[in-house]
């Protein structure tokens, strides 16, 4: 055993879990149990709210967990986040994506140098930049006005950005397209460049290292287009800038250094919105937009770092997240948010999540022996609803899930958002309360069905309910409230890490499919059969080399 499983806060939840199971007590009995639950697990900060009465949890349970997120010491391990100590520990790392939103005035030290410093100052430099491309001064290479932006990143240098931009479509700043190119397939840079004008366009390269191949090839790409245009080198400078913490690999590029917005290597990838990774979502929203997006981040951090641990929103998801994963025996969870523009949101929180606890030793190296992250995954409501939902309602797989509603919307269709939101309640409703055979059965009676053709659908049309959920409910989809929900699920993320006891701050498990695919690429750059692999690999590589000389011959 662990010492996570060993311990008396584990025993204790394994315990309790196995008497409300032997109860078989429902989700349902603990509405009647606890007539005040509805209040009680409800918490509000800053225009979001989080509803989680409709959990497998009851006060016991929550006290237990709570017992649990004390004994694992997370109070501490926050503080050491927040402190600048090195808590990415395979990697010798502080963790400050707090740093970046931290719009306190206060400083943040790590060995012995006030980061706050550098973080203004890029923040400052990227102010600037933005209101030179908004307002004309920054222009092209040959004297045009900027107009459409390409932001070339993969990853954390993708995913945040884009979802951000995306749900804040609402607040774009006019004249200015933002579009992103990540994946090295070319058909997605081609779909983006042929739209494009290379006098008008401006490239961010986004690469915390500036080495990622998918987008060093993109960035070529791009590079090229632009001067098979210009046909002047001095052109890349105009159309081109870096966000990365790699100035040389910068330099190389022929990318000016002045042109560069620099991080630093205690911002994960995947963490790194916050920072000079934004500069595609600034442009796209604004410069005062995109300081709400940092203020709503800070206010949550705020909120994470001084709230009770049982008023605490971040702390409480992870700790549901924990009891759903380890003791209900969850492999997944969804993330299903009413919003059309959060599409890309999922997305996003499936690196975070995924990227982050996808984990199976602890910190020391130990193998652990319970399960860490879930698979993340989910797409908007209520397209949702007629693809994958029959499986939540019916399966055989217990799939708990986040529902998020925005109140206000940010169009004048109130016919389309009661809906939407009615669907929403209902979803909720009717994965708790499910539906018995009793009730399906009579209620096809009542409508005039045969007696046996009734009892032969029952079965088919039972609903078994008790299924737990979240409900996030945010005041708008605005830049203060995105940054709040994106904070929120990052504090998840590190609570249960923390349970968890892994480091969440790595990801070593991208590293052997890059090796390959660069062992791979040289068998398919030399001359000779491909052999030094197993036989499946052999044979589908060869097929590949075939293919491509092919395509080199009829090209
Ligand atoms: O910003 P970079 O260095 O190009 O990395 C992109 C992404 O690649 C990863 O390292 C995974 O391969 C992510 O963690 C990161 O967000």
């Amino acid at each position: 055993m662990s010492d996570l499983t060993s311990s008396a806060a584990w025993q204790a939840l394994d315990a309790h879990h196995k008497a409300m199971v032997r109860a078989g007590q429902t989700i349902k009995d603990l509405f009647k149990a606890e007539p005040e639950r509805a209040d009680q697990m409800w918490i509000e900060t800053h225009g979001l709210r989080l509803d989680y009465s409709k959990n497998r949890v009851s006060a016991e349970t929550m006290r237990l967990l709570l017992g649990l997120a004390k004994a694992r010491r997370l109070e501490e391990w926050r503080a050491r986040m927040a402190e600048g100590e090195a808590v990415n520990n395979t990697e010798h790392r502080a963790v400050l994506h707090m740093a970046l939103r931290n719009r306190s005035g206060a400083g943040i030290t790590v060995d012995g140098v006030n980061v706050m410093t550098e973080v203004n100052a890029v923040l400052a430099q990227m102010k600037t930049f933005v209101a030179s491309v908004h307002d004309g001064t920054w222009r092209g290479f040959g004297g045009e006005q900027i107009t459409d932006v390409v932001n070339i990143g993969i990853g954390g240098s993708h995913l945040g950005p884009q979802a951000a931009m995306d749900s804040l479509r609402s607040h774009a700043h006019a004249g200015i397209s933002v579009h992103y190119v990540s994946n090295v397939d070319a058909h997605d840079i081609d779909g983006v460049l042929t739209t494009l004008n290379p006098e008008t366009t401006l490239f961010i390269v986004a690469s915390k290292t500036f080495t990622t191949q998918e987008t060093m090839t993109n960035a070529q790409t791009a590079r090229r287009w632009v001067l098979d245009h210009f046909g002047d080198e001095k052109a890349v400078a105009r159309h081109f800038v870096a966000l990365s913490t790699n100035v040389d690999a910068v330099t190389d590029f022929g990318i000016d250094t002045s042109n560069m917005f620099r991080f630093w290597d205690w911002v994960g990838g995947r963490y790194s919105l916050w920072s000079a990774i934004g500069l595609s979502l600034a442009l796209g929203i604004g410069w005062a937009n995109f300081e709400r997006v940092l203020d709503g981040g800070h206010a949550m951090d705020q909120h994470f770092l001084n709230s009770p641990l049982d008023r605490n929103m971040p702390v409480i998801l992870g700790l549901l997240g924990v009891w759903n994963s380890n003791f209900l025996g969850a492999a997944s969870h969804a993330v299903l948010p009413y919003d059309q523009r959060l599409d890309r949101f999922v997305d996003h929180l499936q690196q975070l999540d995924m990227e982050s606890n996808g984990k199976r030793v602890n910190r020391e190296g130990a193998v652990v022996n319970y399960q860490t992250g879930p698979v993340i995954w989910g797409r908007p409501g209520t397209n949702g609803q007629h693809a994958f939902y029959q499986l939540i309602h019916q399966g055989t797989r217990l799939v708990p899930a986040d529902f998020i509603a925005i109140l206000h919307p940010d169009h004048h269709h109130l016919e389309h958002h009661k809906i939407l939101l009615a669907n929403l309640c209902a979803q909720t409703e009717a994965l708790m309360v499910g539906k018995s055979e009793e009730q399906v059965r009579a209620q096809m009676l009542a409508s005039g069905m045969a007696a046996e053709e009734a009892a032969r659908l029952a079965p088919h049309r039972t609903f078994p309910g008790n299924i737990p959920t979240n409900t996030l409910l945010l005041d708008r989809l605005d830049p203060f409230h995105f940054g709040q929900l994106l904070a929120l699920y990052e504090h998840k993320v590190f609570t249960q890490g923390i349970i968890w006891g892994v480091n969440s701050f790595d990801q070593w498990g991208v590293e052997l499919g890059k090796e390959l695919a660069q062992s791979i690429l040289s068998d398919l750059e030399a001359v000779g059969e491909i052999t030094r692999h197993d036989a499946s690999t052999n044979r589908l590589a060869t097929l590949v080399k075939t293919t491509l000389m092919e395509e080199q011959g009829t090209n």
